[in-house]
């Protein structure tokens, strides 16, 4: 079994990690791709971050019609700051004959030596970064061979402009999936700028 891990703050899920997420999957011939919405993202620290329970849900919604792509709770459910090595041992103790693959954009792969326990990670998982539009994609600072690099459809979209986008009133249909759109709505996430 070949399970892809893809990690984020997803406040909220947008196209740009459903692409990314898609292709992967179908490069890499993974049987699935596992998302996982963080707890406390510690590195997340100039503004405050939306209810875990608001983002796993988002998740949820975002993901539901792909046979392939499933959440799970695991950083949502652990106290205290998310570290992806905590994630991808949770999840090989859950799947342990599983071969890892954990999915990570170029702006959070260029900040990977800074994660807790880095080498641990990437012994538990083959690390996959992704392209990403105003980004470098490169691995010249990471172990040889821990990282493969590839080239996804550009999506310009990020969760800050999807935050600030609907604050000021402007739309983010097509941005994140529909039911996205409504879960925001519904519940007025994000009617206020950052904090
Ligand atoms: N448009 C995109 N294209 C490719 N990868 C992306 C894109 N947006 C986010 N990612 C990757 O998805 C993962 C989770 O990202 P995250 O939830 O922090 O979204 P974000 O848009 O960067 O959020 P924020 O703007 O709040 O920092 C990271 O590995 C990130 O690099
Ligand atoms: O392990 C760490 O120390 C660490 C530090 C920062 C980010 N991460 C992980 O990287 C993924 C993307 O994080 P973010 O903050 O860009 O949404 C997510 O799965 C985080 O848990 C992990």
């Amino acid at each position: 079994m070949r399970i892809g891990v893809m990690g984020g703050t997803f406040d909220p899920i947008h196209h740009g990690h459903l692409v990314a997420a898609s292709e992967v999957q179908a490069r890499f011939e993974l049987d699935q791709v596992i998302f996982v919405p963080t707890g406390q993202p510690w590195q997340k620290t100039s503004r405050v971050v939306s209810p875990a329970e608001d983002r796993y849900l988002m998740t949820v919604i975002a993901t539901a019609s792909n046979p392939r792509f499933s959440v799970s709770r695991v950083d949502v459910d652990r106290d205290g700051p998310t570290y992806t090595v905590d994630t991808l041992t949770d999840l090989k103790a859950k799947h342990p004959d599983a071969e890892l693959f954990f999915i990570t954009g170029a702006d959070a792969l260029e900040q990977i030596l800074s994660w807790r326990r880095a080498a641990d990670a990437f012994a538990l998982a083959h690390f996959i970064g992704v392209t990403r539009p105003g980004y470098t994609l490169n691995d010249h600072h990471l172990p040889p061979g821990a990282v493969s690099l590839v080239e996804v459809p550009a999506m310009a979209i990020s969760s800050t402009d999807c935050r600030a986008r609907n604050a000021a009133g402007l739309p983010v249909w097509y941005l994140v999936p529909d039911g996205v759109v409504q879960y925001i709505s519904k519940t007025g996430l994000y009617s206020e700028p950052d904090a």
